[in-house]
């Protein structure tokens, strides 16, 4: 069966940041001015007060630091709470192919390809900026690579349903090598205006190459030793927005279910054994037992959910290096989480090492990939 290696990984970070206490001191801004606006409304009964938030909460419940963010101050003015950005012209490339490009770009420095050498691209991501024409074929255009593109959503494991996608169709021989890159503006689908949720989500886009191996050329090659996605069918992690929303009587208005909604601890008691079972068997599958691992890089929502993932999957606490968290400086940046953590956290590895990436989110939706440093 032909080989197939990641060989390079890039991640594009935007400049902005915002803390913990940046955000909380926006949304208490305006969750006075919402409850002082509708106090009579309050007052009868009628709606809620909006609470404060904290920033203690957030660490505690999450493990999240900060976020970055394509705009800042749209998020964090409370008469707005949303990102801000310009809409483009059709001559110049799209929000989320900028990001992709510029991720794509160090990938493939650190793969030593250049674009006449990739076959495919595929644009793996939550949330995609319009329907169609595909933003992966706007990478590809961008880039000067021939072939073919496709854009795909599998929410949080985009990235990893991505991988499995391009791993079979390099072995199917449809294509060499492929570029797949994660441009995801969780800021544009998350609710700032909701306590239980407006902390979780920041922006990022990451790129990887997948190759032949009898192709690759960088020093850094992990061999893809086997891939397994699941899915299984829940409305705990939903987002209505879509295109027959202007069918829909009062679906065009500001409403709550338009955006990420969550129930957050339903999720947490559901995908923790899921995930845990589905990287036990993939690993009994593949003759593997977990103390054989070196790493895992596990998709980035929420410290205490990975610690339960870690734990469970190796039988005993996994030390800081051997399951490395970014969500502390990322935040929940949907498929590109695992990647982040693979692509920051992978250089170290020796020869012969094994890891798991593996993601898990809405969907429900989980991906184990097995990979090899050769
Ligand atoms: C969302 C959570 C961080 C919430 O943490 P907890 O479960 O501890 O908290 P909770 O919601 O029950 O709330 C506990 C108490 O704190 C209060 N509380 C809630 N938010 C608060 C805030 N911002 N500040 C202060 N207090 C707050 C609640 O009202 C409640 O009060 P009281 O006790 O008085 O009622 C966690 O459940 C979680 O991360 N779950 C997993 C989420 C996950 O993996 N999701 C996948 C994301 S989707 C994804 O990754 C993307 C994709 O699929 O595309």
């Amino acid at each position: 069966m032909t080989q197939v290696v990641i060989t390079g990984t890039g991640v594009f970070t935007p400049e902005n940041v915002i803390t913990n206490e940046e955000l909380v001191t926006a949304f208490n801004t305006y969750a006075d001015n919402f409850n002082e606006k509708n106090a009579a409304a309050i007052d009868a009964g009628e709606i809620n007060a909006v609470p404060h938030s904290s920033p203690e909460f957030i660490k505690k419940a999450s493990g999240i630091e900060q976020r970055y963010v394509l705009n800042k101050t749209g998020v964090l003015d409370p008469d707005i709470m949303h990102p801000v950005l310009r809409a483009r012209e059709e001559s110049e490339l799209s929000q989320m192919a900028e990001m992709a490009v510029a991720a794509a770009k160090v990938a493939l420095q650190k793969a030593g390809k250049t674009a006449s050498e990739i076959d495919a691209v595929i644009c793996a991501a939550s949330n995609h900026e319009r329907a169609y024409p595909a933003i992966a074929i706007e990478v590809q255009e961008a880039l000067e690579i021939k072939g073919f593109a496709f854009d795909m959503n599998v929410a949080c494991s985009s990235a990893t349903f991505g991988i499995q996608a391009a791993r079979d169709m390099i072995r199917g021989g449809s294509a060499r090598s492929i570029l797949i890159v994660n441009p995801e503006i969780c800021s544009a689908h998350l609710e700032w205006r909701d306590r239980d949720c407006h902390f979780i989500f920041g922006d990022v886009c990451t790129a990887m190459i997948l190759e032949r191996a009898d192709l690759a050329l960088s020093d850094s090659r992990f061999e893809i030793i086997d891939t397994r996605c699941v899915t299984e069918f829940s409305n705990n992690i939903r987002n209505d927005a879509g295109f027959l929303r202007r069918t829909r009587e009062g679906h065009m208005q500001d409403r709550r279910d338009m955006l990420f909604r969550q129930e957050g601890r339903k999720v947490f008691r559901e995908v923790v054994p899921l995930v845990s079972a589905l990287i036990t068997e993939h690993l009994e599958a593949n003759d593997l037992s977990a103390d054989q691992l070196s790493r895992l890089w596990l998709h980035q929502a929420n410290k205490t959910m990975n610690d339960f993932i870690g734990s469970k999957v190796l039988g005993r606490t996994p030390e800081k290096h051997e399951q490395p968290n970014i969500l502390q400086n990322y935040a929940n940046t949907s498929s590109a989480g695992s990647i982040i953590a693979f692509s920051q956290h992978s250089d170290d590895l020796n020869s012969g090492d094994l890891g798991v990436i593996c993601s898990f989110g809405a969907g429900y939706s989980a991906g184990s990939i097995i990979v090899k440093r050769l």
